[in-house]
């Protein structure tokens, strides 16, 4: 099991920097930041403040310019492809706003899709985590269903057990309910709380919504590459004033 008090994603002065060195883009400056298991937590800010990219060195899909970044226990810059991507697999766990559900494979195939990867069965644990994940997610009688078949609110629902299965270190999602009807949202939300909550389940999601970002327990906000706050126990009001005022500062 996860060791609670250990945060899952710590980063220590990652900055990132595109295009050319006389005329850089500074897409994460100086970040430094845990981010903690058992803990949902929102990363807004305005459009180009440096949320994707933040997303993406974590996931190490893209590579921060310099700093440090650990995963659990484990750091990732400097890593090779191939141990980036088995760190990836083991460490991490994707909800996206569009599902990213594999369009000829079946809901329960599409859960089993990480394992069946990574080249390993699950285990018998593994199994009933699995098994526990689809009754508890109203998903028992769908197992056989194509994407294709299935509701928006069920595509996440599966995709949501597909990234919770393997137990990973964090959960990273993606505006994951940008596409969905508004009491849908809410309960893919409830979810992503309960997964936190009840079974110790570090999320991290990049939201422009103040609602959704009102579910989880912290809200860090960026802004021009940096973290300028860190709020707890906001409502949707509250945060969406922060936000107004943080584009009129920089506008
Ligand atoms: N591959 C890239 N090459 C050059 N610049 C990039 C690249 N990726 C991101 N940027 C720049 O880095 C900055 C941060 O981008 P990022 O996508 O992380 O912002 P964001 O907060 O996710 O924005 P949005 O909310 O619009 O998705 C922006 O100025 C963006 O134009």
């Amino acid at each position: 099991m996860n060791n609670v008090s250990a945060p899952a994603v710590t980063l220590r002065n990652v900055s990132r920097t595109y295009g050319d060195p006389t005329n850089p883009i500074h897409a994460l400056r100086d970040v430094s930041v845990d981010i903690r298991r058992s803990e949902f937590t929102a990363i807004m800010g305005p459009s180009g403040s440096g949320k994707s990219t933040l997303m993406n060195v974590v996931a190490g899909l893209d590579e921060a310019t310099s700093g440090q970044i650990w995963l659990g226990q484990n750091p990732i810059v400097g890593l090779g492809d191939t141990a980036r991507t088995i760190l990836r697999r083991t460490n991490i766990g994707f909800v996206f706003q569009s599902f990213n559900l594999v369009p000829t494979l079946s809901a329960e195939e599409n859960i089993r899709l990480p394992f069946v990867l990574a080249g390993r069965k699950p285990t018998a644990d593994q199994e009933a985590w699995i098994e526990h994940l689809v009754i508890a997610l109203g998903l028992r009688d769908r197992l056989g269903h194509l994407p294709s078949e299935l509701s928006g609110g069920q595509q996440q629902r599966v995709a949501i057990v597909r990234a919770l299965a393997g137990r990973p270190t964090i959960i990273l999602a993606d505006e994951p309910t940008g596409a969905l009807d508004t009491r849908t949202g809410r309960e893919v939300l409830t979810l992503l709380t309960t997964a936190a909550r009840e079974y110790g389940q570090g999320i991290a999601m990049v939201t422009h919504d103040p609602v959704a970002a009102s579910y989880a327990d912290r809200i860090l906000v960026l802004a021009d590459g940096r973290i300028v706050g860190e709020y707890r126990g906001l409502n949707p009001r509250q945060i969406s004033d922060l936000l107004i005022n943080l584009q009129e500062v920089s506008a």
